[in-house]
């Protein structure tokens, strides 16, 4: 598990080591990891050190500081080596050290934008430590000028020459958030120091943070609550239920689905595709003759009926997938998240959910989806809001419901009723297909199905039992995005073919996990 911390949790972790007079200690270790990092990518571009060239944006606190310290070090290797001061103020020692090593250096203030954002568009790579852990809010007056002259100098990150790398965090992304108010210079890499932090996991944030590395400067988080978490594989893997001897189909984990109608057929056949695929005891559909049969055509194992949900036995259920137009699904789906039973509920279902339910009812909408479980509660947001702040509001949804709420979109969010937040980031864009999220809800429901009487779940994987659902959400989440990442390398993802992908992810993480006893 990648567990981020706030970043107040995170400078309250500092402050007794900088009491103790160990705040250079701290410094020093972050430039470092810094300096190891952009080494790596130096080399790993084919470029080395000698007579590479490297820009520093060094703000004014101690971000700066740690940038132009790793800048020291890149001098002492041979780089050639520019500082920007963005502020009036530095780090008066960092900037010493930076000096003594060779390095030259530039005041912002002053200076022509457009010539010292062509010269870091075209060094081999620019440090951004402008703000950090200290921002409040988005960039600012020249900073922010700054910042947008070299993005457009430099080009979308896909084409630049010049790598990018954060010093703790890309300089305006909102640090709890992930909220990009203003410019921010998407990051080929964030070195973050101590532990990552919640706005670099989330939506606009993560995007703008690359490839995320965390590096240990001696931080203890242990008194602290994460304030997000990200499954790793080994916890998805930790979660997979493989049968054993006594096993049989009933005891495995039965799932309901009422899913799909006459309008929307395919959905419920998606659906039932990814639950297969994922591994269940069975899968007991309820719905419309029609739609069975499509779902047979591919997988004649399900078993189908058009009769109520307390007539079909099932260890959880899943409700709403291309259900609409259909009272007979809508009394379903009704019926089954008031069973007690796990349950997962999407899109035509969203709307059937009472005032009030538990953590074990797992909500899946999209941002237009959450939009309305929202105001049918009394909170009004924009979905644009939503995208912007995808964590916030998926708290709020699953404070006003009790559920557990799964946010789509290019992170997933998932929030617990408790307040715990969990955060994927597996995906590719070539997901966000029709169907995607028909596939998503499958494996969920067949993750909850098989969990739904396995008491050692939560302690299996270090969660509070109150969060499990959230968990398994977000382990469904990681399971259908690495699935998706293996179907986009035959080329655009064509969502009927995902079952294949899903159990050999299932198969992958089952052998990761062997491997790691
Ligand atoms: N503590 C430690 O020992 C360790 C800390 N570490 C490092 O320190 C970093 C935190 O450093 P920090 O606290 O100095 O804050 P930081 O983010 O550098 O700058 C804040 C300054 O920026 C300004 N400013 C604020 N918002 C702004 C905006 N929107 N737009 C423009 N300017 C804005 C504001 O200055 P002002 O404008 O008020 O002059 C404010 O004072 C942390 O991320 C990590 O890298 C590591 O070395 C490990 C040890
Ligand atoms: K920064």
């Amino acid at each position: 598990m990648l567990n981020a911390f706030s970043g107040g949790d995170v400078r309250a972790a500092e402050a007794p080591l900088i009491d103790a007079g160990q705040g250079d200690t701290l410094m020093q270790r972050a430039a470092h990891g810094l300096f190891g990092v952009v080494l790596g990518l130096l080399r790993d571009a084919g470029r080395g050190t000698y007579g590479a060239t490297a820009v520093v944006l060094a703000g004014s606190g101690n971000n700066g500081a740690d940038a132009l310290y790793a800048g020291e070090r890149l001098l002492r290797r041979g780089v050639g080596a520019t500082a920007v001061l963005t502020s009036e103020r530095v780090h008066a020692d960092a900037l010493d050290a930076f000096v003594r090593a060779g390095g030259t250096t530039v005041r912002l203030d002053g200076a022509d934008v457009s010539d010292l954002a062509a010269h870091a568009a075209a060094a081999d790579v620019v440090i951004d430590g402008i703000l950090g852990t200290g921002a409040s809010g988005g960039l600012r007056g020249t900073a922010a000028d700054l910042v947008r002259a070299i993005d457009a100098a430099a080009g979308p990150r896909a084409a630049r020459s010049a790598l990018v790398v954060a010093c703790d965090l890309p300089s305006g992304i909102g640090v709890d958030t992930g909220l990009v108010q203003g410019p921010v210079l998407a990051a080929d890499a964030t070195v973050t120091f101590g532990a990552a932090k919640p706005g670099l996991l989330i939506g606009d944030g993560a995007v703008a943070a690359g490839q995320l590395h965390v590096v240990d400067i001696g931080l203890d988080l242990a008194p602290f609550p994460p304030a997000a978490r990200t499954l790793l594989d080994a916890d998805a893997a930790a979660l997979l239920r493989v049968p054993g001897a006594r096993d049989h189909k009933y005891s495995r984990g039965v799932l309901g689905v009422a899913a799909g109608s006459i309008r929307y057929p395919g959905a419920a056949a998606l659906a039932v595709g990814a639950a297969l695929a994922t591994g269940v005891g069975m899968v007991r559909y309820l719905g419309p003759p029609a739609v069975a049969a499509l779902i047979h055509q591919r997988n004649p194992e399900a078993v189908a009926s058009t009769g109520p949900v307390a007539e079909a036995r099932s260890q959880a259920w899943l409700v709403g997938p291309g259900a609409v137009d259909d009272d007979d699904q809508r009394t379903r789906a009704r019926d089954a998240i008031t069973s007690g039973l796990p349950v997962v509920v999407d899109a035509g279902a969203l709307t059937e959910v009472p005032e009030r339910v538990g953590p074990q009812v797992i909500l899946t909408p999209h941002a237009g989806e959450l939009r309305e479980v929202l105001a049918a509660r009394g909170v009004e947001a924009e979905r644009s809001a939503i995208e912007a702040e995808p964590a916030h509001f998926a708290l709020r949804a699953a404070e006003a419901t009790g559920a557990t709420v799964l946010l789509k979109g290019f992170t997933t969010i998932v929030a617990a009723p408790s307040g715990a937040l969990f955060v994927q980031a597996d995906a590719t864009p070539w997901l966000a297909t029709a169907g995607s999220g028909d596939t998503l809800s499958g494996i969920v429901g067949a993750l909850a199905a098989t969990l739904a009487e396995d008491d050692g779940a939560a302690e299996r994987i270090g969660v509070d039992p109150v969060d499990l659902w959230a968990a398994v959400a977000a382990a469904g989440a990681l399971i259908h995005g690495r699935a998706g990442r293996r179907a986009a390398r035959r080329g655009p993802v064509v969502v009927s073919d995902l079952p294949g992908d899903i159990g050999a992810v299932v198969a992958d993480l089952l052998e990761e996990r062997r491997l790691a006893m």
